[in-house]
């Protein structure tokens, strides 16, 4: 079995059973490289979901299964292994303030001991597929926002993941360059065919982006949507004029009513 299968899985924060928990009974299957986009209001548990595939948070019940192989509950060496697969991209780029754009991208590679001169030539290839190129000697401070998000992607993708996560990856950035990200990561994602699963507050960004469009309510959290979004690729802008498109975002937004403002659905 290969892909992402999350098997049942609750999640409480708060141990008070009266209370609805973060998580209820999530089951979720995303095959190799396909595309989810996780969307839902507020505090309806994305991210934690996200986390949950990622490692970094526990079930309190039910699993999740990497290629077949349980993450959760899993020895140390077997979650290294499975976890070496993943990469993220948060919306904060995280990225080292003292280091250029080209030693950041290097880091992963740093960790896992790669020598210097392969080091450098990956880094070299990734910012090159992320367009940046130009940038390399420059430091986080001296890019743009969105430079600084296609530098996170490039780290992520350095050590070659076949999973990518990513929490809201361009939620701090103007409209037009998340327009230019959007596309950017679409051209990335149809040449290196990770599996993606991405964080959004965007209806329109989802459909742009996703295979598949899972939305998620609120208390408790649990997934009201799975639809597949059959728009060909590549998708270009003048995508989110047509018919397809915009029934596809009509049908999403009808489940995000309440707990979902005009301004996050505008974005
Ligand atoms: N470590 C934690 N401890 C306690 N409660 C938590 C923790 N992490 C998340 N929660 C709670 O779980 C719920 C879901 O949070 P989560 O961040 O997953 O939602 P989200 O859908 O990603 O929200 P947003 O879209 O605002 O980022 C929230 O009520 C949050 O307060």
């Amino acid at each position: 079995m290969t892909g992402i299968h999350v098997d049942s899985v609750t999640k409480r924060f708060d141990q008070d059973a009266t209370k609805p928990p973060t998580l209820d009974e999530i089951g979720l299957s995303i095959a190799d490289g396909e595309f989810v986009a996780l969307l839902g209001p507020s505090g309806c548990g994305k991210t934690t979901l996200l986390r949950m595939i990622g490692g970094l948070e526990q079930p309190t019940s039910g699993s999740v299964l990497i290629n077949g192989e349980q993450l959760s509950g899993a020895s140390k060496t077997t979650r290294r292994k499975l976890l070496a697969n993943v990469g993220f991209v948060f919306q904060e780029h995280n990225l080292l303030p003292w280091r250029n754009a080209l030693a950041n991208v290097a880091v992963p590679l740093e960790v896992r001991k790669v020598p210097k001169a392969e080091r450098l030539r990956i880094a070299e290839e990734m910012l090159a597929l992320v367009g940046l190129s130009e940038a390399a000697g420059k430091l986080p401070h001296e890019l743009s926002g969105g430079m600084r998000q296609r530098v996170a992607i490039a780290r992520a993708l350095a050590y070659d993941p076949d999973i990518l996560l990513m929490d809201e990856p361009f939620g701090a950035v103007d409209a037009q360059t998340r327009d230019s990200l959007n596309l950017e990561l679409q051209r990335i994602w149809m040449q290196r065919r990770k599996t993606v699963v991405f964080v959004t507050h965007s209806v329109p960004e989802a459909v742009f982006l996703a295979d598949r469009v899972v939305v998620m309510r609120a208390a408790p959290g649990q997934i009201v949507e799975d639809l597949r979004v059959t728009i060909p690729r590549p998708r270009s802008l003048d995508a989110s004029l047509t018919q397809d498109f915009l029934a596809t975002t009509a049908r999403l937004r009808s489940h995000l009513g309440e707990g979902t403002s005009a301004q996050e659905l505008a974005k």
